[in-house]
């Protein structure tokens, strides 16, 4: 019985926002797929001690062989994961052992160590915590007929990243509870707001990028190339 921390890799999504025939987890920088290089910094962490990665049903082998082939080796389950993220999320958390319980993107493939164990220390210390940035632009609430309705203040707003770090219990009761409720959720931490539970804000960097739309592919391939260029 593992009483550290283990992560879900969420990877089942469809992709429909980038609109390549591969699904965009699949897509290759640095000459691997975006999944495995997010698998990989999550396995090189000394203290995480199991992963599991959620895809598509059918991807399920390619996925099991480059775990192969990159000595992936805390990966312990590869799992087909469900038509919503969250529902993903639930069919992962299910395979987990461990007391707390990491979740984050498998098109986040620039993650730190040092923004993962900051959020670990967060949730440790606060009981749950999320990656998140302060905004840079102003944001405009609108309504359906494209008119500004508000603006609110800048100071309290956060752009949200993953990893988001829970006690795995919390987040089972957190998701189970969503389900009966009929509530959905874009991430882990509104579940366990909708349960009233408290979730900390870890700063991270901006360059914790979700790989959504085309032109983060530019951007990514970008960094790519400057951490190699670094690196050398
Ligand atoms: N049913 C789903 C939907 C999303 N995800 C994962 O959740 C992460 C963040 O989701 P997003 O960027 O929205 O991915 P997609 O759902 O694939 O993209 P889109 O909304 O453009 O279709 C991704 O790693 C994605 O693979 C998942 O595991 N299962
Ligand atoms: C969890 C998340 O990465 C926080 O930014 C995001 O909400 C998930 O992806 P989506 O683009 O909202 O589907």
């Amino acid at each position: 019985m593992f009483t550290g921390f283990g992560a879900v890799i969420v990877a089942a999504g469809k992709g429909s926002r980038m609109g390549t025939r591969e699904s965009k987890q699949f897509l290759d920088i640095g000459g691997r797929p975006i999944v495995v290089q997010t698998l990989d910094i999550f396995n090189r962490l000394p203290w995480m001690e199991e992963i599991v990665l959620v895809t598509g049903e059918d991807d399920v082998p390619r996925c099991q062989d480059w775990i192969s082939e990159y000595g992936l080796d805390k990966v312990k389950a590869v799992v087909p994961g469900g038509r919503e993220r969250q529902e993903s999320v639930y069919l992962g958390i299910l395979q987990l052992h461990s007391e707390w319980v990491m979740i984050h993107d498998g098109v986040r493939p620039f993650v730190t160590h040092e923004e993962i164990a900051a959020c670990r220390d967060t949730a440790i210390r606060e009981g749950a915590a999320v990656l998140a940035v302060p905004v840079k632009d102003t944001i405009k609430q609108v309504n359906g007929q494209g008119l500004i309705t508000g603006t609110p203040a800048r100071q309290s707003l956060w752009a949200v990243h993953t990893p988001q770090a829970f006690r795995l219990a919390d987040l089972l009761r957190a998701h189970e509870t969503a389900q009966q409720d009929g509530f959905t959720a874009t991430d882990d931490a509104m579940l366990l707001e909708h349960l009233g539970l408290p979730v900390a804000i870890t700063e991270g960097k901006y360059s914790n990028i979700k790989i959504t739309t085309p032109d983060d592919l530019v951007l990514a391939a970008l960094m790519t190339r400057n951490k190699e260029e670094s690196d050398s």
